[in-house]
């Protein structure tokens, strides 16, 4: 192996919502013992830049590992998960659930795990065939020509202070209710060639994503400050969405995840079973 692969940039994926902020805020890549660099993207975009190399550790949908785990390692007890309502994962409804079910939705285009657990929802739990379209996430055109329409990140949050009349859904609160289970949407990934090329880049970063996930969570003022200023809202309504949040990945997020994968497989929207693998213990394997 050359120096020049050794020293290759990183390129580091960073999930533009609110949700990955209790890990991120406070990411300062010049802390690395490596080159690296942030790139900043909605979740289906991070999901398709790792798939095809052009970064090379993201924090992705967790349906999208699902997909692709087998060229990826989980970075250990990082998630974007919930335990019942999560408040930014919504689907409003222009039509009562008895039409939505067999009628029109529309998801947004940013999202993967969402979209697949809409369709569980829909399909496994309230026995429903609608037809789905994505679209860009903007809730009144989204509504113009659907019975529903599913947001999630900022764009729910916004949305839910904006709603006119629609019955809201949180599809957090559904999952829990119908399986017991909490739930996890987003995982932090590396691609396995760049565990391998770049180990010591990548533990570095690791390190750098847990002492920023200890400190905000020892202290969140600095993040629902910035929450209220960029997005807007209450200091009370950040305290609350935080709280609603885990960003572990322990024994009870991966048992919710494990069951949505086997769903999502019974409804033939993944093929095979997904592993869990973490990062360092597979690099090798
Ligand atoms: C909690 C959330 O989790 C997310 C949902 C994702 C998805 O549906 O693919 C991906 C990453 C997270 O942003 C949210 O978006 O509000």
């Amino acid at each position: 192996m050359t120096t020049s692969e050794h020293s290759r940039l990183i390129r580091i994926g960073r999930i533009d919502y609110a949700n990955v902020w209790p890990v991120f805020h406070g990411f300062d890549e010049k802390r690395l013992d490596c080159e690296a660099e942030v790139v900043y993207g909605m979740p289906a975009e991070l999901n398709r830049k790792l798939r095809e190399g052009e970064i090379d550790l993201a924090a992705i949908s967790s349906f999208a590992y699902g997909l692709n785990g087998e060229d990826y390692l989980l970075l250990p007890n990082l998630s974007v998960s919930a335990d019942g309502a999560v408040k930014s994962l919504l689907l409003f409804l222009k039509s009562p659930l008895e039409k939505v079910r067999f009628g029109k939705i529309m998801m947004s285009s940013t999202s993967a795990t969402t979209v697949n657990l809409l369709k569980i929802v829909m399909e496994k739990f309230y026995g429903g065939k609608p037809v789905y379209e994505a679209a860009e996430p903007n809730l009144e055109a989204m509504l113009e020509t659907a019975d529903a329409a599913l947001l999630i990140g900022d764009h729910a949050i916004r949305a839910s202070w904006e709603n006119r009349g629609c019955q809201v859904l949180d599809l957090g609160e559904i999952w829990r209710t119908w399986t017991g289970l909490g739930m996890t949407f987003a995982v932090w990934a590396v691609r396995r060639e760049a565990a391998r090329r770049q180990p010591e880049a990548v533990a570095s970063i690791y390190r750098e994503l847990l002492a920023c996930k200890r400190r905000n969570l020892a202290d969140r003022e600095p993040i629902v400050r910035e929450a209220v200023r960029r997005i807007g809202g209450t200091s009370d309504y950040w305290n609350g969405y935080f709280d609603g949040l885990s960003h572990d990945f322990g024994s009870r997020e991966q048992a919710g995840l494990q069951l949505y994968f086997q769903y999502a497989r019974e409804l033939g929207l993944l093929e095979g079973p997904v592993r869990l693998e973490q990062w360092p213990e597979s690099v090798h394997a």
